[in-house]
């Protein structure tokens, strides 16, 4: 694991939960009739560790880019260079996930988790970088157990910041041209699932390209001799410098008991690596949304989560993870404002 001892997750807190559960059936509403968002309220009073859990204002998308020598391979149309153009993008306020955070109040920080560029520094980009890209994780690993261990530990201290800073909801994002790739090895990897039916379309791939790279997922799940069951190990041999960083991003907000809203594919597999750290850590996720890439339902089916939207994107990002922030508020709101039978004097069923 990283560099520093683990403070540890905490289970949620089931006194809140308990209370938030039998507050749902108080307010003036059939019980279980506001369905999955009654859910997601007890789930954020046991994070939160309070009933009615407060409503996060302060969110925070953090896109964490990385760069992927699997490229070598043909398994993306995309140069490698756009990892760096976009994060440009990102930087000028220009792409589809400034545009969604603005749209609900959620800032954007850009992590530099290896990319090979160099930025000017500006307070929206925090830089954690090792190395420049992976290695080509069909021939060689992707990084030494070393550098995952302190870009997991680059996540989890920045998480631990944020929150004491007052960032009260994190939401994963990401940008890296051919990390569909090292996601699908990954899931495959823990799951059990195989290459093919891991293994989607990322950007946009033909049928050529799609065979390729499921060979390429195939032979480097299939040559793996290490420990399925650690995130150190997987992540050095077939993971991305933005999966090692994610990893910790998620163990660290947990440890500051403030929940995760999960975006697509690379956000999964890096959820997968956590789980693997702290099984407690996947009652602070929330999955934002089903991307179309299918190691993500695979993902999400093997954490035991089920996305709260399902837009046909595929986009990365954090985009789809946005999406999913007001009906979290909502979910706390529900709890906080709505009158109770009692209180409106509504006439309870017989
Ligand atoms: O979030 C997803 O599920 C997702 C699905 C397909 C593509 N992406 C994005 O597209 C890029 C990777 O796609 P690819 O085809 O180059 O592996 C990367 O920047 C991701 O953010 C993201
Ligand atoms: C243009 C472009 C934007 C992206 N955003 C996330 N992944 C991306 C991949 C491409 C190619």
């Amino acid at each position: 694991m990283s560099d520093e001892k683990l403070i540890g997750t905490s289970a949620l807190d089931a006194t809140s939960m308990q209370a938030a559960l039998l507050l749902q059936g108080y307010l003036t509403k059939p019980a279980g009739s506001l369905g999955r968002l009654e859910e997601l309220g007890v789930q954020l009073a046991g994070i939160y560790r309070s009933c009615p859990p407060p409503v996060p204002r302060r969110p925070m998308v953090v896109v964490a880019a990385g760069d992927h020598g699997v490229l070598a391979e043909g398994v993306s149309p995309w140069p490698q260079e756009v990892t760096a153009q976009m994060i440009a993008n990102f930087l000028a306020g220009g792409a589809a996930i400034n545009v969604l955070a603005d749209e609900v109040g959620a800032q954007v920080v850009v992590v530099d988790c290896g990319v090979r560029a160099v930025f000017e520094a500006t307070p929206m980009l925090h830089t954690v970088k090792r190395a420049e890209v992976t290695g080509n994780i069909y021939v060689e690993p992707a990084m030494s157990e070393a550098v995952a261990n302190a870009l997991i530990g680059e996540g989890r201290r920045f998480a631990s910041e944020q929150a004491s800073l007052g960032v009260d909801l994190f939401l994963t994002g990401d940008m890296g041209i051919g990390n569909t790739t090292p996601s699908a090895a990954l899931i495959a990897t823990v799951t059990g699932a195989s290459a093919s039916r891991v293994t989607g379309r990322g950007t946009g791939i033909d049928d050529r390209t799609l065979a390729k790279k499921t060979a390429v997922i195939e032979h480097v799940v299939s040559s793996y001799r290490g420990d399925r069951s650690g995130a150190t190990e997987l992540l050095s041999r077939m993971g991305g410098f933005e999966h090692a960083f994610l990893t910790g991003l998620i163990l660290g907000a947990a440890e500051a008991n403030t929940p995760v809203i999960l975006d697509g594919v690379i956000a999964i597999a890096s959820a997968l690596m956590a789980s693997l750290e702290s099984e407690a850590v996947v009652g602070y996720l929330i999955a934002g949304h089903r991307s179309v890439e299918p190691g993500a339902s695979i993902g999400l089916a093997h954490l035991g989560l089920e996305p709260l939207v399902d837009l046909g994107l595929r986009l990365g990002e954090g985009t789809g993870a946005t999406l999913a922030v007001p009906m979290v508020r909502a979910a706390a709101r529900v709890l906080a404002e709505m009158a109770t039978f009692d209180s409106a004097g509504v006439t309870e069923k017989s």
